[in-house]
């Protein structure tokens, strides 16, 4: 048996994608590591898939387009419950990746009863909860005794906290918080599995104590009773109904009506409310926005995956339809060979594997001042906080439009809810509004860019934080991209350093320009908000190329570096394109600069093309992971999307009631009438 490097190649698989694989120049298990970030990772993952295969009560009893969304949370229900009883026997206990992997594979992305639970709820109990509260509520939901949420967002307010309208105020007499919803817009809104699944909750209210207002604090409150699951006395519960996607979670409401807890039931980690009500301040005031923090810095990771679901489906599927010729004397190419194709598809193989290792560093600082917070050091989480802020905004925006060009990649077919297109955009879209509404979360960042502005401006550039440390930098005239006899990622780095420069310090300057002019500083944060977020986004993407170089220069292996090289040059060449109103504007790269770079672009787009199924492959999702016909690794797609229409519940009989009912009689009466 002959080795490829390739390990999805199969006998019987069809031959147009075996074709593309036994191009592949690279080792696939290598290139997984990478993606993993650990040979045994992305072992263990196999070996999870391979464990999950071989045991059908954890399948889909049918594709999910053909479901209710009863059916759904009912079959969703079946089989958390088994992997809940059967976990040890899958994964290693208390693996967050291993977990995360095995929801992908047998729950899938459209969400579960427990979703929020393990994403926010045990989180914020971990983060912010004392040894003594950990102690009662943290093993009974780690151990799924209780399930729990993360109810924040309001009806009336999601982005601005302060406003939020629940109130818990402090009742010295009983010792306890009283919790209410005053109004309509009052009610908590879009909380995920509050719905229906939960009988818990992280609250977040604004603290009242002897009538002052604390603003946002976090309290757990009990929402059913554990053994009837009934809602408890004042407190009104529900669905929102359905999403865009993302229908197995029970989005809800909620609203309480002078709902008593316990002043122990404030989470109390790091800040207090003694029994006379005295406040004991928190080391840092957002120290209880963490749970958000902690998803912010997840899901990098979690969109590059489903952008990579995307171009795994779209890119099998350019290999095996053929349509048009390229030379008129030759058959039929397959679709992956116009150039356009390639365009729409390789830059963003490039997007996603940048933000894979993005998401890699992003998850490690965040442990890292997960740590350092524990033990009272808040020094790290302006920097962790500016960070993901803008890691969220720019990586889910891509993302999605990322999706939406594999979509249309697949023509026809990338329509049909066959290809699962259309759930994993609707899924990957939400991450641009949750956690933060990214045009806010662009300007959360773009504080922490202008402070940095100031220093700069004001020779302290000594004092920024590394992140920031280019600000400070004297910049070469123009750029030195095809100006030496080797253009290497330095240059191309330096020239988005200066882009990303040359912004904030602009931005900065209209912010700080407006003021001196006499408007009040919000105004004149309004008035230049525009240009802020648009160096908040420069600066990102500059991150996110470092990001990228920092990785390929620590790879070993030579083959694996040479395709990742390879993807780096294409991921600069395309992002200086995308960007060059910026660097023309000044001169700093000239038009025949970036001839050069475009040439550069067409260049990899060619040489990426015989790996381009190996780069997708690697991510090694299997069928079931990714629940789509024309993404199946086989690469039989048309007699599967024929079994896939036939088993649609429409052909379950010949003839529907509404046609018995309406459309025969209209007809009849429409062929009577003529008569
Ligand atoms: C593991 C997951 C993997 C994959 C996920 C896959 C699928 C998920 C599927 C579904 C979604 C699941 C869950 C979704 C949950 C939610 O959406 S929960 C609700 C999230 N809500 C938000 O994000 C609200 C956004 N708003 C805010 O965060 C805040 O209101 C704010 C915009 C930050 C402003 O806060 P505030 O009003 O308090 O601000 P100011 O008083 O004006 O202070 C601003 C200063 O505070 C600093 N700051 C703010 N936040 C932080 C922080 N977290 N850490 C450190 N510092 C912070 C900010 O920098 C300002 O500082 P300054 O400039 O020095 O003044
Ligand atoms: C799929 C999904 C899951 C969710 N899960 C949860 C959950 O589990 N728990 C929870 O508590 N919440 C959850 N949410 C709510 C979510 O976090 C909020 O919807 C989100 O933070 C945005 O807030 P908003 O809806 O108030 O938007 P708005 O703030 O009303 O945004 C509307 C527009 O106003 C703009 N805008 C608002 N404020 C500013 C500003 N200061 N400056 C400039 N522009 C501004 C925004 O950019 C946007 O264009 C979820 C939402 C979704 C879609």
């Amino acid at each position: 048996m002959v080795h490829h490097q390739n390990k999805a190649i199969r006998e019987g698989d069809n031959p147009d994608l075996t074709a593309e694989r036994v191009t592949g120049t690279f080792d696939t298990h290598s290139m997984a590591a990478q993606i993993y970030n650990s040979e045994a990772h992305a072992r263990r993952r196999r070996e999870i898939t391979e464990i999950i295969a071989k045991r059908p009560e954890l399948h889909d009893t049918k594709p999910f387009p053909f479901m209710t969304r009863e059916e759904k949370i009912l079959e969703s229900s079946r089989k958390l419950t088994l992997i809940t009883k059967h976990m040890n026997e899958i994964i290693e206990p208390n693996n967050s990746n291993e977990m995360f992997h095995l929801n992908n594979e047998v729950l899938g992305i459209e969400g579960h009863p427990m979703a929020l639970h393990g994403i926010m709820f045990i989180p914020a109990l971990t983060a912010q909860a004392s040894e003594e509260q950990q102690k009662k509520w943290l093993t009974r939901a780690i151990n799924r005794e209780i399930v729990g949420t993360y109810a924040q967002t309001e009806l009336g307010h999601g982005t601005n906290l302060q406003n939020l309208e629940t109130t818990a105020t402090y009742d010295v007499a009983t010792q306890e918080f009283v919790l209410h919803t005053p109004t309509i817009t009052g009610l908590k809104w879009w909380p995920g599995n509050l719905g229906k699944s939960s009988n818990y909750a992280v609250v977040v209210a604004l603290m009242f104590i002897k009538g002052k207002n604390y603003g946002p604090h976090t309290f757990m409150v009990p929402l059913r009773d554990e053994k009837t699951h009934q809602p408890l006395k004042g407190i009104t519960i529900g669905d929102i109904g359905p999403k865009i996607a993302y229908n197995v979670t029970d989005n809800g409401f909620l609203g309480f009506d002078h709902y008593r807890i316990p002043r122990t039931n404030l989470l109390m980690r790091h800040t207090r409310v003694e029994p006379d009500g005295t406040y004991v301040k928190p080391p840092h005031a957002k120290i209880n926005y963490s749970a958000m923090v902690h998803v912010r810095s997840h899901m990098i990771t979690g969109q590059a995956i489903m952008l990579s679901y995307a171009l795994t489906i779209a890119t099998r599927y350019s290999s095996v339809r053929r349509q048009g010729q390229i030379d008129t004397t030759q058959p039929e190419v397959k679709v992956l060979e116009y150039q356009t194709q390639q365009h729409r598809l390789f830059p963003y193989i490039a997007r996603a594997y940048a933000f894979v290792f993005a998401g890699a560093e992003t998850v490690k600082l965040y442990e890292r001042v997960l740590e350092e917070v524990a033990t009272g050091n808040v020094s790290l989480m302006a920097d962790l906080h500016a960070l993901t802020s803008g890691l969220k905004s720019v990586v889910s925006h891509y993302t999605a439009q990322g999706i939406e060009q594999a979509r249309m990649a697949c023509g026809g077919h990338g329509y049909s809810q066959a290809s699962y297109m259309s759930e994993i955009f609707g899924v990957a879209v939400g991450g641009c509004t949750y956690e933060g509404e990214n045009m806010v979360m662009l300007l959360q960042l773009a504080r922490y860019l202008v402070k940095s502005a100031s220093l700069v401006k004001t020779g302290q550039s000594s004092k920024l934080g590394p992140l920031v440390a280019y600000l400070g930098a004297k910049s070469d005239s123009t750029s030195l991209i095809d100006r030496t006899p080797t253009t290497g990622f330095a240059e191309y780095v330096k020239t988005f350093q200066h882009i990303a420069r040359r912004q904030t310090l602009k931005a900065a300057d209209k912010f700080f320009g407006l003021m001196e002019k006499g408007e009040k500083r919000p105004i004149a944060w309004n008035k230049s908000s525009v240009e802020l977020n648009r160096a908040s986004r420069l600066h990102t993407r500059l991150y996110i190329v470092e990001a990228f170089v920092r990785r390929v220069e620590e790879v070993a292996d030579p083959r694996l570096k040479e395709v990742l090289t390879d993807l780096l040059h294409l991921h600069v060449n395309y992002e200086l394109l995308d960007m060059s109103t910026y660097a023309l504007e000044d001169g700093f790269v000239s038009s025949s600069q970036l001839d050069y770079v475009r040439d550069q672009l067409y260049f990899y787009l060619a040489k990426i093309r015989p790996n381009a199924v190996s780069l997708v492959d690697s991510w090694e999702f299997s069928d079931q992971e990714l629940r789509s016909v024309l993404g199946r690794r086989d690469g039989h797609v048309y007699e599967n999307l024929f079994a896939w229409a036939k088993a649609s519940p429409l052909n379950k009989t010949d003839v529907l009631p509404s046609v018995d009912k309406y459309l025969k009689p209209l007809m009849e009466s429409a062929r009577a009438s003529k008569l």
